[in-house]
């Protein structure tokens, strides 16, 4: 993978009373903001492309490649969910180490990627804690640091300015990540303004659907 990766992507999905139909093109370095009210779509749209949730249709590529290439587990997708779901029983070295093991480095090697990453979000010295041990908006942190450290080409991130991860600290964190970060960014915020600060462009959601696109006031990233 270069750096000229482009998501192009037809997502479809349906639950009972509900269909998601929604195209969406997102180049390299871009980060895209779906918003919409509750029960838009927005999860179930960042699920499909996670392939967290099967598709009832459409399609996803990256560069070109379909996303059903990569065998499971190894696709270069990584998501955060709104609670970040971190494993209780590991250290917070080994919650961030889990990632790249996961796609295939060795004990040592994912150690050592998941030690560079909890710097990167200031947390070296919660390394030998457990998730219990830490505040919310430290756990959100260590699940965006388990979450880089896959090196993903598309970063999902769902909800990532809620709860305790609204505070200004952790907006200006997020915000250098994803300066920083040259894959394939799609989040998902409940208001437009939300995105503001992270985004180049907000796709409108209803009811499964693209009512219209917005540039974020603000201008979205600097
Ligand atoms: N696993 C599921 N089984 C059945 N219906 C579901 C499932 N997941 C989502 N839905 C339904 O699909 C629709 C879209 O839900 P979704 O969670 O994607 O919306 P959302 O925009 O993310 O909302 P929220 O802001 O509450 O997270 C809703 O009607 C929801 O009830």
């Amino acid at each position: 993978m270069g750096e000229s990766v482009v998501m192009d992507a037809h997502l479809v999905a349906e639950h009972p009373g509900f269909r998601l139909d929604l195209r969406i093109t997102v180049r390299a370095g871009e980060v895209v903001a779906l918003a919409g009210p509750e029960g838009a779509g927005k999860t179930t749209a960042l699920r499909v492309m996670a392939g967290l949730d099967p598709p009832a249709g459409g399609h996803l590529t990256l560069d070109g490649v379909p996303m059903e290439a990569w065998p499971a587990g190894r696709r270069p997708v990584a998501m955060v969910p709104p609670d970040p779901l971190l494993f209780p029983h590991l250290s917070v070295l080994d919650n961030v180490a889990f990632g790249p093991r996961c796609h295939g480095a060795s004990r040592p090697a994912a150690r050592h990627t998941a030690t560079v990453w909890l710097e990167q979000v200031g947390l070296t010295d919660h390394r030998h804690a457990r998730p219990r041990d830490l505040t919310g908006g430290q756990a959100h942190r260590v699940a965006l640091a388990r979450a880089l450290a896959v090196r993903p080409r598309l970063l999902l991130l769902d909800e990532p300015l809620s709860g305790p991860s609204s505070r200004p600290r952790a907006r200006d964190l997020l915000r250098h990540h994803l300066a920083a970060f040259t894959g394939v960014c799609v989040l998902a915020v409940r208001e437009p303004a939300d995105a503001s600060p992270l985004a180049a462009r907000v796709l409108i959601l209803h009811d499964g659907a693209a009512l219209r696109e917005e540039i974020p006031a603000g201008g979205g990233p600097p």
